[in-house]
């Protein structure tokens, strides 16, 4: 078997040309909408994803509010800096670039976000709205890689209805949050959250129509403890550096020869990563769309 390619590259391509006439049409009302991002520190791949997140905005027309702090900066000082975003009112919402150096508490952090400007969907008061919200359509922001495979899945026409989903990682970007996205009755899915504790991982992931494998460790999945035909979305990264040239290369968490095992295959790169960037702008162009509807 020779997987089919879920392209994140272009299926997030497609969803920027539809977000350019929404930015449009909001420019028309005297709204223009701005993404913020706040980076502490220099970790290369860090400065390469919130440059990637600045460019996307500039090609939708959504305006970029940049701020960058030193890696040694207090806990005071980045929260003073969250509560002038969240004061900003040309900052229709902004994300904190994760991970944060590991003086700073993550979780206290992501709470000083206020959750109307919260892009990322990860403050726990919009992951409580995911997790009480079953049947209804939401309107809060949702994580942006969950549902980035979400997305990624229905644009290529993926029902995940009845499907038994593995999910590999138990991060709070991807693998806590996606389960609920995909239990919601719009998608029907059923999940099983694994992660590197799990005892014996093989036989869940034999179980398994779906895997997404996002614990982001280096080719931890060997495509045969797969079903022959599984659709398998590698969200994971590990980015080695080459202490000669410098150069950076990412490998995810499926192990080489998943192209042959699976029916659908999202890569990495090339995948999920593409989605995520654009269900940010997602997130932002909503938000400002639903602040015209109260107005
Ligand atoms: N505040 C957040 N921090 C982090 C998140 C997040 O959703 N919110 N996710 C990741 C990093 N991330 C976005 O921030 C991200 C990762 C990867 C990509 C991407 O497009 N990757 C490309 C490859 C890029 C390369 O070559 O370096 C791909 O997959 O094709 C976008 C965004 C952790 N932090």
């Amino acid at each position: 078997m020779t997987a089919q390619l879920l392209d994140g590259r272009a299926t997030a391509k497609a969803i920027k040309a539809d977000l350019r006439e929404r930015v449009t049409a909001l420019k028309a009302k005297g709204i223009t909408p701005g993404l913020g991002t706040v980076l502490v520190g220099s970790d290369a791949a860090s400065e390469s994803y919130v440059a990637g997140k600045h460019r996307d905005c500039e090609q939708v027309g959504i305006e970029s509010i940049q701020v960058n702090l030193p890696e040694d900066v207090s806990e005071t000082e980045l929260l003073a800096e969250l509560d002038r975003l969240n004061n900003d009112d040309s900052c229709t919402g902004y994300i904190v670039q994760l991970p944060l150096p590991k003086h700073l508490d993550q979780q206290k952090v992501l709470e000083a976000v206020s959750p109307e400007k919260d892009a990322d969907g990860l403050h726990p008061t919009n992951l409580g709205r995911l997790v009480a919200g079953v049947n209804e359509e939401l309107t809060s922001p949702l994580p942006c890689t969950p549902k980035g495979c979400v997305d990624l899945l229905a644009h290529y026409g993926i029902d995940l209805a009845g499907q038994h989903v593995v999910v590999v990682g138990r991060g709070v970007t991807i693998g806590r949050p996606i389960g609920l996205l995909l239990t919601r009755r719009a998608v029907n899915a059923t999940v099983t959250l694994c992660h590197t504790g799990t005892k014996d991982l093989p036989r869940h992931l034999r179980e398994a129509d779906v895997v997404v494998a996002a614990a982001g460790v280096k080719h931890m999945i060997d495509p045969a403890d797969l079903k022959e035909g599984v659709i398998a979305l590698d969200v994971g990264v590990t980015r080695e550096v080459d202490p000669e040239t410098g150069k950076a290369t990412i490998y995810g968490d499926l192990a080489p020869g998943i192209a042959e095992r699976a029916s659908w295959y999202s890569p990495n790169p090339g995948g999920v990563g593409p989605m995520t960037r654009v269900e940010l702008l997602q997130n932002v162009v909503l938000s400002a769309e639903q602040q015209t509807a109260a107005e």
